[in-house]
């Protein structure tokens, strides 16, 4: 309950929050019954059926409706005295600038990627405007408290982007479920249901180069003339899970460590029994519908929980290839794999099943592989109705100037010192960050072998997340975007990002150094240039290194071996050291951060250990 000071601080308050899923949900309604009267809420997306267990303001009715505006209805609904204004938007577009950000007294973030934001963490710096920042993952969470020149912004730790596979090892020698979840969705989907101009890595090529087979034949994803999509689906089969293990069989060098695979063809299946037909389906009123559509259903697996056999993969990938290319012919060639398209799960899982029974790996069911092509840990609600009152507790220390007393909370699994929620201090900014410091980043990459358009994509974009990006050296501009461009310079970038690193006009070589603007997020920073001719591909996918200095001054590491008492993939975990003191470790992160912990009366842990964030 706030103070009648605070309260007063509330109401005159004016908030914004971006994201209205999971956290964002349960942050309106408290934001709403803590008192604050005067909020703006920004959501790109509409209502999906996956998110009504746990987003109590969305009704099945609401599906395919704006979170934003539904939201604010429904809130309206038991407190209407108050305003709420809601932008179904990306809190990306030009709109939302820095005049935008400076009208609010602070901004809440319930967001689910890094790249939104990171592109909030600039405007709020550079609107001065402090920002709480929150995340969750099953039943871990944290809320982290951000203050221009005062605190670490949000940018200053790294942060683990969503892993990214060898495209070999994807494509030729698989070894988890992941790795067959991730060429089903992103190379066969894509291949069959989504643009064919894009080069695609699905087809292994052997190095036998004397055989007659050396590449394998991709006929079979072309569709004949008069073809049925029945006939078409089996060829299909025979050409992904049987010639095309054949030709990979054939790199002999592949699989003297590893265990060979054996390919699949129709026949295998169904040597038993003809395959059985299905019908009544193809044409139903629901089938062109994402939420209903279902091959599984028509059957008869209806159990989500349960792992399919060889023959109902073969059987649901069969239906729902037929059904799909029978139901969505107007977006073949342009589909993109959704996790929550029903069809399209249903036909990735089983997929991911079949060449996980080619190499012999676990196959999954289709709850399981949702959540592993959708790289989520399932959402509990009772989490994000913790965080969220969290942010809304740190929302007003700030509000009232209390900066010393916001807190950085993690959310933890299981108690320690009869504690599930462990409050950290905030630290100060950090001199290495290239957001709030400038500090330069190194990039080491092959100057003469890799081409602007790599450089802005995957670095620029995908790694510094970079929205309209002006790269220049020195007093020569490279690269700009933007509607107001000359025609002549937009050809001149067009041409500059597909020349090579150092033929560009203003050659980038060893010790070049790039300077990276956005003016929309206020947001500058500098890269120096390292050529190196050689990368690891499997540790180094990208061909490309990005680093920053790394900070030292305030890390003091204390000596403890780590014990973990979880593990899962990309998921944070806490740990215990030897002297059972509570420590926070993320499997995935790669640095030595420490961090006081504080429990109610004192400090009493400082420990040899990484930062724990989940998203
Ligand atoms: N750039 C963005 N601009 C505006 N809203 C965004 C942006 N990026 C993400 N969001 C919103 O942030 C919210 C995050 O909520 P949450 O993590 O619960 O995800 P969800 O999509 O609702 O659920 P799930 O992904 O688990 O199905 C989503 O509603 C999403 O639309
Ligand atoms: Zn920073």
């Amino acid at each position: 309950m706030a103070t009648p000071e605070e309260l007063a601080v509330i109401e005159k308050a004016k908030v914004l929050m971006v994201g209205a899923g999971g956290i964002g949900c349960e942050l309106l309604k408290t934001l709403a019954l803590t008192g604050f009267k005067d909020i703006h809420l920004i959501d790109l997306d509409t209502i999906e059926v996956s998110n009504l267990n746990r987003q109590f303001l969305f009704r099945k009715q609401h599906v395919g409706q704006s979170k934003a505006k539904v939201a604010r209805d429904a809130v309206l609904k038991f407190k209407p005295d108050i305003k709420i204004e809601a932008h179904h938007a990306n809190v990306k577009n030009s709109d939302f600038d820095v005049e935008f950000f400076k009208q609010f007294n602070v901004v809440l973030n319930g967001l689910d990627n890094v790249d939104a934001r990171r592109h909030v963490n600039r405007l709020c710096l550079a609107a001065g405007v402090p920002l709480v920042e929150s995340g969750s993952t099953g039943y871990l969470g944290q809320v982290t408290v951000h203050v221009k020149d005062q605190t670490e912004c949000y940018e200053c730790q790294t942060k683990e982007l969503p892993k990214t596979y060898p495209v070999c090892t994807i494509t030729n020698t698989p070894s988890k479920p992941v790795h067959c979840i991730v060429w089903a969705k992103d190379l066969l989907f894509a291949r069959l249901f989504g643009d064919r101009n894009q080069s695609s890595d699905l087809i292994v090529h052997t190095n036998d180069r004397t055989s007659s087979a050396a590449t394998a034949d991709t006929d079979f994803f072309n569709i004949k003339d008069g073809e049925t999509p029945e006939s078409y689906a089996c060829r299909v089969f025979d050409g992904v899970f049987g010639d095309n293990i054949e030709v990979a069989l054939r790199n002999e060098e592949t699989w003297k460590s590893r265990k060979r695979p054996r390919p699949l063809y129709i026949c295998e299946v169904y040597s038993d029994a003809k395959k059985p037909r299905i019908d009544g389906s193809c044409n139903s009123p629901d089938g062109n519908d994402k939420h209903t559509a279902s091959a599984a259903r028509i059957l008869g697996l209806s159990n989500p929980q349960e792992v399919w056999t060889v023959r109902d993969s073969a059987n649901v990938f069969l239906k729902a290839l037929e059904l799909l290319l029978n139901t969505r012919q107007k977006d073949i060639g342009s589909l993109v794999f959704d996790k929550d398209d029903q069809l399209a799960m249903e036909f990735v899982t089983a997929a991911a099943n079949l060449r996980s029974s080619c190499f012999d790996i676990p196959m999954q069911s289709l709850f399981e592989a949702k959540g592993i092509a959708g790289n989520i840990v399932h959402a509990i609600a009772t989490t994000n109705a913790i965080i969220s009152g969290l942010i809304v507790l740190e929302a007003i220390k700030l509000l009232m100037g209390n900066l010393d007393d916001c807190r950085t909370t993690y959310c933890l699994e299981y108690p320690r010192r009869k504690m599930l929620l462990m409050p950290a201090e905030l630290s100060a900014p950090k001199s290495s960050c290239y957001v709030c410091s400038q500090s330069t980043l190194l990039l080491e990459v092959n100057t003469t072998m890799t081409r602007l358009r790599e450089v802005v994509e995957k670095i620029v974009r995908g790694q510094l997340s970079v929205n309209s990006p002006m790269i220049s050296q020195g007093p020569c501009l490279i690269y700009e975007t933007g509607d107001d461009l000359e025609e002549d310079m937009v050809t001149q970038y067009n041409q500059n990002l597909e020349k090579f690193l150092d033929s560009l006009p203003a050659p980038i070589v060893d010790g070049s150094i790039l300077s990276i603007e956005d003016f929309q997020q206020e947001f500058t920073c500098h890269l120096q240039i390292k050529h190196r001719e050689i990368f690891d591909e499997e540790k180094e996918p990208d061909n490309m290194v990005l680093s920053g200095k790394l900070s030292t001054t305030r890390d003091q590491a204390l000596p403890g071996s780590v014990q973990l008492t979880a593990v899962a993939d990309n998921v944070s975990i806490h740990a215990v050291d030897d002297d059972d003191e509570v420590i926070l470790i993320d499997e995935v992160a790669k640095q030595d951060l420490k961090r006081k912990v504080l429990d109610e009366e004192s400090v009493i842990v400082c420990g040899k250990r990484q930062r724990t964030e989940v998203s």
